[in-house]
């Protein structure tokens, strides 16, 4: 292989991270040049409406999957979390790279923490999971849908539509924006989204001669906690359109997942967690989402979704 071509969104953090895997691709293969394929998808031109309203993650990867598919890249780096839980038949996520920071962060230039917002502050986010979380925990706080990539979040921040915003940690932080995150917000006051924080890299499954060029950028213990984040989220039909969580964390083999479905305005809020050795990752997500569902998670589920129609 002399040279391989990247598809990616246009985004100032999908172009970074597009570049942070080609870097990483030459760096381990000298003779490999690589190009990347920059695109706009449905996800970025659609910024009226909240994501759980037009029909959620697969908008932010389809373009980049017609690209793959009529050979005019030959991979794609997405944010995991973009990714569906069910991927089209004929793809594969062929590496999961190394985590960064997988917590939600507060972003404010007034206030230093959840716990300061006076009552009546209004906090921006379109995310149902950040939402659900902050409503059930901050009842006083008006919460209002932030849309658009991080650069244009932030510049509604400052532009004075908010008195705080909560976007994903690691965006900022690879953007070299960490002097905007006020506070990270611990997963049990903020559980992260599935796969929130690790890149994955979509293939078409028929590519098997990319497979061992790739497998280096797959680290284990990442894969393993998002193993199991996205089975639970897979197995309680994770979407956009449900507030939902889950969260691992490995200890020595031992993986510990934790999860949550929310009604959107905070007043359920269902939890369970469990662990198991890592190599049941994908079990691991099952049990949470079977305990979640003895709990009353279905019909939850059923009524938010039928609400949002
Ligand atoms: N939904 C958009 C999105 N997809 C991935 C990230 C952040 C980076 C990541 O989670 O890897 C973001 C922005 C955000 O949630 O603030």
């Amino acid at each position: 292989m002399e040279k391989l071509v990247i598809a990616s969104r246009e985004s100032r953090l999908a172009m970074w991270q597009a570049e942070h895997i080609k870097a990483r691709l030459e760096a381990m293969y000298p003779s490999l040049k690589v190009d990347i394929l920059g695109m706009t998808t449905q996800g970025d031109q659609i910024l009226d409406r909240t994501l759980s309203k037009v029909g959620g993650k697969g908008l932010f990867v389809k373009e980049l999957e017609v690209a793959l598919m009529e050979g005019r890249a030959d991979l794609a780096v997405h944010s995991i979390k973009d990714v569906p839980m069910v991927l089209p038949e004929g793809f594969s996520i062929a590496a999961i790279c190394e985590r960064e920071d997988p917590r939600d962060a507060l972003v404010s230039n007034r206030y230093a923490s959840l716990a300061d917002l006076p009552e009546g502050a209004v906090v921006g986010t379109s995310s149902l999971r950040r939402e659900s979380q902050l409503r059930a925990r901050y009842p006083h706080l008006v919460i209002k849908p932030l849309r658009g990539n991080v650069l244009t979040r932030l510049a509604k921040l400052d532009a004075g539509e908010f008195d705080a915003i909560i976007l994903a940690a690691a965006g900022l932080k690879r953007l070299g924006l960490n002097d905007r995150i006020r506070t990270e917000l611990a997963p049990s006051e903020s559980l992260p989204a599935p796969g929130q924080g690790a890149l994955g890299i979509e293939i078409r499954a028929d590519r098997e001669d990319l497979i061992g060029l790739l497998t280096p950028l797959d680290h284990a213990d990442t894969r393993d906690c998002v193993l199991a984040e996205r089975s639970l989220s897979r197995e309680l039909g994770g979407s956009c359109q449900v507030p939902l969580g889950g969260f691992a964390t490995l200890s020595g083999e031992l993986l510990t997942l934790g999860g949550f479905v929310a009604h959107p305005d905070g007043s359920t809020m269902l939890t369970a967690s469990a662990s198991a050795p890592r190599e049941y990752a994908d079990a691991l997500g099952r049990t949470v989402a079977r305990k979640l569902l003895d709990a009353g998670a279905g019909p939850l589920i059923e009524a938010v979704l039928a609400d949002g129609r």
